[in-house]
């Protein structure tokens, strides 16, 4: 064959299987967006429609998806948690990664229209992405906390941070000296004496991040396991039923739900036990 002198070239793409066994979680994060919300006017500390359009994104992703049963975001970050028993792309490495980042980077574009009608987009927002593989359960919960624990660190300093440069007149310089050192109960009482905010009342949104999880619905009585018993035919005395069909294996049906709750302790998965079953 003509290009047979050339074929060698494919032994140098080497395989890049994920282990067997393992939970995955991809963490996509926006590329340089410090630069980015800036140049499109997001509302700081906050701001709700980028937040809603990332939710959008991750919402379609694991629709998309299917062993994506949940994933949490803040910010300019999505994780999102696969099946350990998933099969996907073969469990390679590349393919899952660079697909799953460059639909959910295509679905943040295809949908900013719908949440920054009068800010058209000055230039692509790009996404880097990574999965690590977890081995236990006990992991898993504990990187969703982890994320967790940051957006309420994150979100009660930036937000007594901008009330001090916004409402306060400090310059950025300021606010970060009057934070310096200070613990989370000193800062509940900054907001509150100096701008009558409370924290525990502001947006659960901001507060706790979205949570975005594949919920089990509860499925109906199946009907035609009812019909089969009707008899179809009548010889003599005897009576003559329809033969049992096979009962189909129906995957049990699931509904994407976008939460914004306490996803630390184990209300939230003791609630959910078919999320880390499988
Ligand atoms: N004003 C505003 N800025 C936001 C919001 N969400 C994210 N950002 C910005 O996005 C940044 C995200 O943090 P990082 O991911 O650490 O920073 P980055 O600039 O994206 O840098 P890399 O991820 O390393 O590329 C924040 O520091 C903010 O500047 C928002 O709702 N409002
Ligand atoms: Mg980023």
């Amino acid at each position: 064959m003509a290009n047979s002198k050339y074929a060698y070239v494919r032994n140098f793409e080497l395989p890049d299987p994920l282990l067997p066994g393992c939970y995955l979680i991809c963490r996509l994060d926006g590329h340089s967006f410090h630069r980015f919300s800036e140049e499109h006017a997001f509302v700081k500390p906050n701001d709700e429609r980028a937040l809603k359009l990332i939710d959008h994104a991750a919402k379609d992703l694991m629709s998309e998806y299917k062993d994506i049963i949940l994933a949490f975001g803040e910010s300019d970050e999505f994780s999102f948690l696969l099946r350990k028993s998933t099969n996907l792309y073969n469990r390679r490495q590349a393919k899952i990664l660079t697909t799953l980042t460059s639909y959910f980077t295509s679905c943040y574009v295809f949908h900013w229209p719908q949440y920054f009608p009068d800010t058209p987009l000055r230039y692509p927002p790009s996404f880097d992405g990574r999965i690590v593989l977890y081995p236990d359960e006990r992991a898993i919960r504990d990187y969703f906390s982890w994320r967790q624990a940051d957006t309420h660190i994150n979100n009660l300093y930036n937000t007594v941070f901008w009330a001090l440069v916004q409402q306060g007149g400090q310059t950025t310089t300021e606010a970060h000296a009057t934070l310096r050192g200070t613990f989370s109960a000193q800062k509940h009482e900054l907001l509150f004496q100096r701008f009558q905010v409370n924290y525990n009342e502001i947006s659960a949104r901001f507060k706790k991040g979205s949570v975005i999880v594949r919920e089990l619905l509860n499925e109906p009585e199946d009907v035609t396991a009812t019909l089969e018993l009707e008899p179809v035919t009548t010889r003599g005395e005897e009576t003559i039923r329809a033969p049992p069909k096979r009962k189909e294996k129906r995957k049990p049906k699931t509904t994407i739900e976008i939460l914004h709750c306490d996803i630390i302790g184990d209300e939230f998965w003791q609630a959910r036990p078919h999320l880390l079953a499988s």
